[in-house]
């Protein structure tokens, strides 16, 4: 990992420093194009064809149904059961916690105007399942999904090597009472949630992160068709603000918790401290060394990078313009900081708080936005599973008062009928 000054980097430098990996021959786009096309016209034949292409599977069903998810599920330990047990429980406290009652409010006398919630009907969750399997991310997006309560959830992972799902996950199934899942992964699942096939229902918003292949489907699709998306949720990202209060041990396990993600993964640690970088790199180093997932980490850690800064408010600068998907505040003095933080997907804050506990158990969504979209949008929430429609009765003396400005705008406007339809109205009420 390669440390940078803060003071001697110009704006151009700066610039690229907090830029992702772009697709920059549009590669990706190109392939995923293709892709989605491909599902489009050959739908459930394209599928089997990608998860024998992609997944090296040839698979005679596209989806494992009920009996075989509970006889999956009966294999994994108690001790599983229980920590997946623990992180549902938290997820569901803190998802819980996220409804909202809105009243109504009387903006003039005699007009009043509420919102209702409704669930989207028909949701399409990704569980990603390529490099590593994350039964834990099918809890982040089924248990706030069941939590709102949508009618159809239609769930798509990657065909492991056997041809079936992975045990965890059947698990999971079980725990969200959730009766199947599709072995399909990668653009191919995006695209089938997008437009349906014969197997695989259309449905109205895909969740859930992935790899660029993912990601980029899920932007084509949201502006190519009527399914909308949470977020770009692509791979996992870090940035560290750490000041001399830290331990370089812990600090190096974070970073590096992100970087065996995946190749294209990125960790950044920003200090006002010298000898913390210099002691955390060492650390890395050593650590990396005995993880299994060590050339993964190793690649994602020569895209990572340090920087030295001359103050925590110049660390805090750096980070919102980074945008990270997560940020561990890595001082004992973290209370200082959390209100100059403006763009962050979810926040670790102190020296105790590793990022792990967020992406399993304490309860907040792992579902966030990578490559600086933490600066317009969230992480997935109750609120992502729900529409919030507005509704409005206006009373005789309500159009009274109100009905001359209306009028008098759409005259503004130059839209007559706009006024006609108030005007007469307040003829029959005058
Ligand atoms: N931002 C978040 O909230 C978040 C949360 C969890 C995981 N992640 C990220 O999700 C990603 C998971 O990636 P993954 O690869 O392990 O699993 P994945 O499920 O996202 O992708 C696997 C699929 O990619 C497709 N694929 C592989 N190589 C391909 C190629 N050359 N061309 C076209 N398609 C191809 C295959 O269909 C395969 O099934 C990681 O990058 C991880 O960092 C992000
Ligand atoms: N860190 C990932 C989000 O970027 C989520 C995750 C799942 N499992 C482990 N980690
Ligand atoms: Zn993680």
């Amino acid at each position: 990992m390669k440390t940078y000054k803060f003071s001697d980097l110009n704006p151009a430098e700066v610039d690229f420093l907090v830029s992702r990996n772009a697709d920059s021959n549009n590669q990706i786009r190109a392939s995923v194009e293709n892709i989605i096309n491909e599902v489009k016209i050959n739908g459930d034949e394209a599928l089997k064809d990608f998860a024998f292409k992609f997944d090296g599977v040839t698979l005679d069903e596209l989806y494992i149904g009920k009996a075989e998810l509970a006889a999956l599920a009966s294999t994994i330990s108690n001790e599983a059961k229980q920590a997946i047990n623990t992180a549902y429980q938290n997820i569901k406290k803190f998802h819980e916690s996220q409804r909202s009652d809105e009243k109504p409010v009387e903006t003039t006398p005699g007009v009043k105007c509420w919102r209702e919630l409704r669930a989207i009907e028909r949701v399409g969750l990704y569980v990603p399942g390529g490099t590593a399997v994350l039964p834990s991310t099918f809890l982040m997006l089924g248990v706030p999904a069941k939590i709102a309560g949508c009618k159809e959830i239609v769930v798509c992972s990657p065909p492991q090597k056997n041809g079936k799902t992975n045990a965890y996950i059947a698990y999971v199934a079980q725990l969200l009472e959730i009766d199947k899942i599709y072995l399909v992964g990668g653009a191919q699942a995006i695209a089938a949630m997008a437009y349906g096939t014969a197997s695989i229902p259309k449905t109205d918003k895909i969740f859930g992160p992935g790899n660029q292949y993912v990601t980029m489907a899920k932007t084509i699709i949201q502006s190519t068709t009527n399914t909308a998306i949470d977020m770009p949720a692509g791979p996992s990202e870090v940035l560290v603000i750490a000041d001399e209060s830290a331990n370089p041990v812990f600090v190096a396990a974070d970073l590096l918790a992100q970087c065996e993600h995946g190749v294209d993964s990125q960790a950044v640690l920003v200090s006002n401290s010298e000898l913390l970088i210099k002691n955390s790199l060492l650390e890395v180093e050593k650590q990396l060394l005995v993880l299994p997932r060590k050339d993964i980490a190793a690649k994602a850690i020569a895209n990572s990078y340090a920087v030295l800064v001359s103050a925590l408010e110049e660390a805090l600068h750096f980070s919102n313009l980074y945008a990270p998907e997560h940020l561990i505040l890595a001082c004992d003095s973290w209370q200082n900081l959390t209100e100059k933080i403006v763009n962050a997907g979810s926040v670790f804050a102190g020296n105790l708080t590793p990022e792990s506990a967020g992406d399993y158990a304490s309860g907040t969504n792992h579902t966030l936005p990578t490559s600086a979209y933490a600066k317009a949008y969230s992480g997935v929430s109750l609120d992502s599973f729900v529409k919030k429609i507005t509704f409005q009765h206006i009373s005789e003396s309500g159009l009274r008062k109100l009905g001359p400005a209306i009028e008098t705008l759409a005259t503004i406007e130059g839209l007559q009928a706009h006024k006609n339809a108030v005007t007469v109205r307040l003829a029959e009420v005058k």
